[in-house]
């Protein structure tokens, strides 16, 4: 017996950063969008805890027990007792190290795979809380939808959001690390007041209204400064994406994949047209959002 799960990847149209913490994380406004790009994790009993991975990034993912699908399961077995002698295959289309919540969306697939595998009852709350202990965007890969986060980001609100929107991702030659990224977020704010990280009601307005212009004006991201100094080609991406008529044009949560706002379908497949010509990224996706979060298949 294998259970499947499909779990899709995020963009964080807004993310404000807050100062760093004690404990070396930092509080945030993080406003979610799940969007339709998947990676399907099935987990089958097997004689030990193994991982394999499929897709075209597969190579860069580790098979270890640092995997956080390998994490997720023996974290669930702990919790309720079980062995974590399971075979987990990532079926992986999310870029890896992009910014996209790739590794969160393994680790909550696994999550809820070997939950139903295992049929240990836990409740929803007692998933998110497992969740959350696997890392800060892991909690709304299982939500999914669109959800302020608060905290380091796993405190989550779901939002209402009255339409789909249109957006098109453009996926770097190489990764970026996201503790890297906050680093040096860190770095460019020495000196400076890092004002409480708070969420934009304007752009809580434009998703509840479905509006993509109003969207395309309220949206922001703290870390794009870092991950632009740390990856300065991104800025020649962004410019594509702009030219192409893009509604808004930023980087995605750490990056260093970019996300271009589009009108509608027809005008994400225009943008996504002209940005593979452009020569300024790996490859091109499109994907709308809102989707529904980690769901059984
Ligand atoms: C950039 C985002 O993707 C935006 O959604 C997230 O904030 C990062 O979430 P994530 O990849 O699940 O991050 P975690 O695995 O929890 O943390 C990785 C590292 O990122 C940094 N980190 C992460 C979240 C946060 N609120 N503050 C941080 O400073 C810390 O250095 C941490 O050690
Ligand atoms: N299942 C997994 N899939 C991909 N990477 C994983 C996985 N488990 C652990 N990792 C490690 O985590 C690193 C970050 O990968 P991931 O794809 O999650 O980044 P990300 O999408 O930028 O994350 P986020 O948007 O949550 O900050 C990888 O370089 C890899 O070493």
């Amino acid at each position: 017996m294998s259970v499947t799960v499909r779990v899709p990847a995020k963009v964080n149209v807004q993310l404000a950063v807050g100062a760093a913490r004690p404990d070396g994380f930092h509080d945030l406004a993080n406003v979610f969008l799940a969007v339709g790009l998947y990676d399907e994790v099935t987990v089958t009993p097997a004689d030990e805890l193994r991982v394999t991975c499929a897709g075209p990034d597969a190579g860069q993912v580790p098979l270890d027990r640092t995997n956080l699908a390998a994490r997720a399961a023996l974290a669930l077995a702990e919790r309720y007792g079980r062995d974590a002698d399971v075979h987990l295959h990532i079926a992986k289309d999310i870029p890896v190290a992009g910014g996209m919540a790739g590794g969160s969306a393994d680790g909550a697939g696994a999550l809820l795979a070997c939950d139903a595998l295992w049929g240990t009852g836990a409740s929803r709350e007692e998933l998110l809380a497992l969740c959350a202990e696997l890392g800060s965007d892991v909690p709304f890969s299982l939500v999914g939808g669109a959800a302020l986060g608060t905290g380091r980001g796993e405190r989550l609100t779901e939002l209402e959001v009255g339409g789909a929107f249109h957006w098109v991702f453009a996926m770097a030659a190489r990764g970026l690390s996201t503790p890297a990224v906050f680093r040096e977020f860190d770095r460019l704010a020495r000196g400076r007041e890092i004002p409480v990280p708070v969420a934009s009601q304007d752009l809580l307005g434009a998703l509840a209204k479905g509006d993509a212009d109003a969207l395309a004006a309220a949206v922001s991201n703290d870390l794009q400064p870092a991950a632009l100094s740390l990856f300065p080609e991104l800025a020649d991406t962004l410019a594509a994406g702009r030219a192409a008529g893009a509604l808004a044009s930023l980087v995605s949560g750490s990056g260093p994949t970019t996300a271009f706002l589009a009108r509608d379908a027809e005008g994400a497949e225009a943008i996504a047209g002209a940005l593979r010509a452009s020569g300024t990224c790996r490859t091109v996706r499109t994907a709308a959002g809102p989707v529904p979060g980690a769901a059984l298949v």
